[in-house]
């Protein structure tokens, strides 16, 4: 463990700090959470695989209803605030506000043991950010140093932190009505001090999703593409594939691929030198985990890596079938428990560009081919379901249009992030093709098999060798058979038993695409894009 200085914390304003854990080693990290007297969600459990289990409460998902941004100075002028006529999850929050939550914060973690994780955000050098968490649990100590990059040498570690975030879990905002907050939990982000803080949610996944939408709001306005998708590269480190998508629409599972290397699963950037992970780790959804169909995934889940919210017997057997808890059981690891990665978690400029959707009315074609007008109309529409679980109060699958495929993380305008990729798009010559994950007729999810099947058939070229038709009303291209993949699924009208019932459910689809554009069709660009899109 390195050297950290406790009056570093009275400068933030923690006082009576009794011990500091800094950086703790995994060995320390095991240790400390699984030490006997724990109770409640600060304690985990070691599993026959290994890995320690952790239950986080009530918050098994993300909460964007109490996401927040301070309305200031930098911010006002710059933030994609929610608004009546665009409904988004940046609220702006008053700088009283921004003082009693942080107050809270600072009383939480006084008078404690801390852990205090350096990391990194942001595989590159020179737009990178050092990230300091300052939490009183144990594992989520541990959950930030799988996610984050770890700092490498003495120098990484004296770096000063660009960002700090304060975990206050276990406290509560009583008076969040006077505040202006919308409970007694609260996730909020101050872009003038760079800080965050969280009260009353465990879930893992805000401290990394947290950091996350601060690089959608500092890379783009440096002219760089901060993008929801994962993203991989042949063995030579070639040929980099991006896949955007939606929480659960694919990501993480279709990346992992034992023929590509891996160069994240989540979050990265796009700049003049080509791609680059945000992150450390990975974050894998387990929901029926299936050791044959995704070995990758499932041999991760070892020593070091994080359970969160999986069911596991006294004996430390797991089930991972159950969802008793909830559908968005996850695994964090740190990514070299993949085998084939990408040294660096960077590679050249994306040749193909995967949008993953996974469509609840069974109507988009399991792949299209897209033009470069669609590619831009598909990807500020954003169409896809958000899965159960991942947000608060999502119990099924449910149609949504998600900006970019990740609106709850964007902080500035759509069209921003749109026009970051299509200008790196253009300059590399990059393709796009829109794929869906979801449903089709048969009532049932795609096979991940035939989903692999076409993946391989984009990143291997096949599909542009492909005989193709196109798809009425949507105008998609579609190639009529592919290797590895059921011919009878590629047009979705074969999938129903009558091609009118598509027809009456594409119908409804496109209605709702078009009403869902009408909020780009302000500006001249935003109206010339009407015409990549459905047409009733
Ligand atoms: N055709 C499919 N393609 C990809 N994933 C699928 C498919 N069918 C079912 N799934 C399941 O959907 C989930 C996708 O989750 P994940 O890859 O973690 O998404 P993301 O990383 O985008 O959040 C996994 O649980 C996976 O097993
Ligand atoms: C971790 C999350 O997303 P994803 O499933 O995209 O990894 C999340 O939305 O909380
Ligand atoms: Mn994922």
């Amino acid at each position: 463990m390195a050297k950290f200085d406790k009056s570093v914390l009275e400068k933030y304003g923690i006082t009576g700090t009794t011990e500091v854990l800094y950086n703790p080693s995994y060995e320390e990290l095991f240790a400390e959470e699984t030490k006997e007297g724990l109770t409640g969600f600060d304690k985990g459990q070691e599993t026959e695989l290994g890995a320690v289990n952790v239950m986080t409460g009530v918050y098994t998902g993300r909460s964007p209803k109490d996401k927040f941004i301070v309305d200031d100075e930098n911010s006002h002028g710059t933030v994609w605030w929610t608004s009546d006529e665009y409904k988004n999850d940046n609220h702006p929050a008053t700088k009283e506000c921004w003082d009693a939550v942080k107050e809270i914060a600072k009383k939480e973690l006084s008078n404690k043991k801390l852990y205090v994780v350096d990391g990194f955000c942001g595989a590159n050098k020179d737009t990178r950010m050092k990230v300091r968490f300052i939490v009183e649990v144990a594992w989520q100590a541990h959950f930030v140093t799988n996610m984050f990059i770890r700092p490498q040498d003495e120098a990484d570690l004296e770096q000063e932190p660009d960002f700090i975030v304060y975990n206050a879990s276990k406290a509560k905002v009583e008076n969040y009505k006077e505040l202006g907050l919308n409970s007694e939990t609260a996730v909020v982000f101050n872009v003038t001090s760079k800080e965050q803080v969280i009260i009353n949610t465990w879930y893992g996944g805000e401290m990394k999703k947290g950091m996350f939408s601060m690089m959608n709001y500092f890379l783009p306005l440096k002219g760089i593409a901060s993008m929801h998708c994962s993203a991989n590269c042949d063995m030579n480190g070639e040929n980099t594939a991006i896949f955007f998508g939606l929480s659960g629409t694919g990501k993480t599972t279709l990346s992992t691929d034992p023929k590509r290397r891996l160069i994240g699963d989540d979050e990265h950037g796009w700049d003049d030198n080509g791609v680059f992970n945000f992150e450390g780790g990975c974050y894998a959804k387990v929901i029926n985990l299936d050791k044959e169909s995704e070995p990758d995934i499932y041999n991760a889940i070892r020593r070091d890596a994080l359970l969160e919210n999986v069911t596991v017997a006294e004996d430390g057997k797991i089930d991972f079938a159950d969802k008793s808890t909830t559908e968005n059981t996850r695994v964090s690891y740190p990514i070299n428990h993949i085998n084939n990665i990408q040294p660096g978690s960077s590679a050249p400029a994306a040749k193909q560009v995967i949008f993953l959707s996974a469509d609840a009315f069974g109507v988009l074609p399991p792949v299209s081919i897209l033009t470069p007008e669609q590619t831009k109309y598909y990807f500020l529409s954003g169409f896809t379901a958000k899965l159960a679980g991942t947000e608060r109060g999502i119990t099924e699958p449910t149609p949504t249009f998600s900006a970019c495929f990740g609106q709850a993380f964007l902080e500035l305008h759509p069209t921003k992030y749109a026009e970051e990729l299509v200008k790196k798009m253009e300059k590399n010559g990059a393709k796009a093709y829109l794929v869906n994950t979801g449903w089709n007729g048969t009532g049932k999810r795609i096979s991940i098999r035939d989903t692999r099947g076409i993946i391989d058939a984009i990143l291997g070229g096949d599909i542009d060798k492909a005989p193709t038709k196109q798809i009425p009303m949507f105008d998609f291209t579609v190639p009529t058979e592919l290797p590895g993949v059921d011919t009878n699924i590629l047009d979705p009208r074969d999938t129903y038993t009558d091609a009118a019932q598509w027809e009456e459910k594409a119908k409804d689809l496109a209605a709702r695409f078009i009403k869902n554009f009408a909020k780009y069709e302000g500006n001249e660009a935003g109206k010339a894009l009407v015409a990549a899109g459905p047409k009733l």
